[in-house]
């Protein structure tokens, strides 16, 4: 999110997450300072979720005190080493993004069961992109049918009005995250497009039956 606007709209629509973007190559990319002012618009309604990919630590610091975020998303190559420091110096939730392709993808969270505390399931970043996520693409979405039940985790990855429903019926996500797929434009967000976003995911959790999601 970028803009005030566009976060009171996510509000409005039941968002449980509001993320903001650090990174600079993206069009989505935003200072701390402004993220922290605009996320007032979400503080109490809706997690604050501030997203990084390798951030450098005086970035991380700044990010930290200007946002104060809920959650930390790392959509880098962070080590669970990494992990484990920055639970220490921050105590804040970690939500570790990977990107996945093949079957294989997937064993490579082993090493972070039980230092993440959510995970994010993203496609794999197409060739040239500079972006390690916010690129529109998904993936095969039924590799996830075999994974633990215990392993709770966030969908995301070229997530929008028309295929979000086959996106739940295929793998019951308990929580989606979406972005080009509500823009009009990279980085610009489209309140028309986020409704309609919004209605698919409510139409699609209405006509499915019971799952590990819904329980
Ligand atoms: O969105 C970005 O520009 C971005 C940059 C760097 C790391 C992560 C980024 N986005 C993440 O990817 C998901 C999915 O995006 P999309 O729906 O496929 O466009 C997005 O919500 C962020 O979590």
């Amino acid at each position: 999110m970028k803009t005030e606007e566009a976060v009171e709209k996510a509000v409005s629509l039941g968002a449980t997450h509001i993320g903001f973007i650090f990174f600079e190559k993206s069009p989505r990319n935003i200072e701390p300072d402004l993220a922290g002012r605009i996320a007032e618009k979400a503080r109490g309604k809706a997690k604050i979720v501030a997203v990084t990919v390798d951030a450098d630590p005086d970035d991380m610091d700044d990010i930290v005190y200007l946002l104060k975020p809920d959650i930390l998303q790392l959509h880098g190559h962070e080590s669970p080493e990494q992990m484990l420091t920055l639970k220490a110096l921050y105590g804040l939730p970690l939500m570790k993004a990977f990107s996945i392709r093949d079957p294989d993808d997937l064993k490579r969270i082993d090493p972070y069961i039980g230092l993440a505390d959510r995970f994010l399931f993203d496609a794999k970043p197409p060739a040239g992109s500079d972006l390690p996520g916010g690129n529109g693409v998904s993936f095969d979405w039924r590799l996830l049918q075999n994974l633990d039940a215990s392993v709770d985790y966030m969908l995301s990855g070229g997530l929008n009005k028309a295929n979000v429903a086959q996106a739940l019926a295929e793998t019951g996500a308990r929580g989606l995250d979406v972005s080009s797929g509500v823009e009009s434009a990279p980085g610009v967000k489209d309140l028309r497009l986020m409704e309609e976003f919004f209605a698919a995911v409510r139409q699609a959790n209405g006509a499915r039956p019971l799952s590990r999601s819904a329980q």
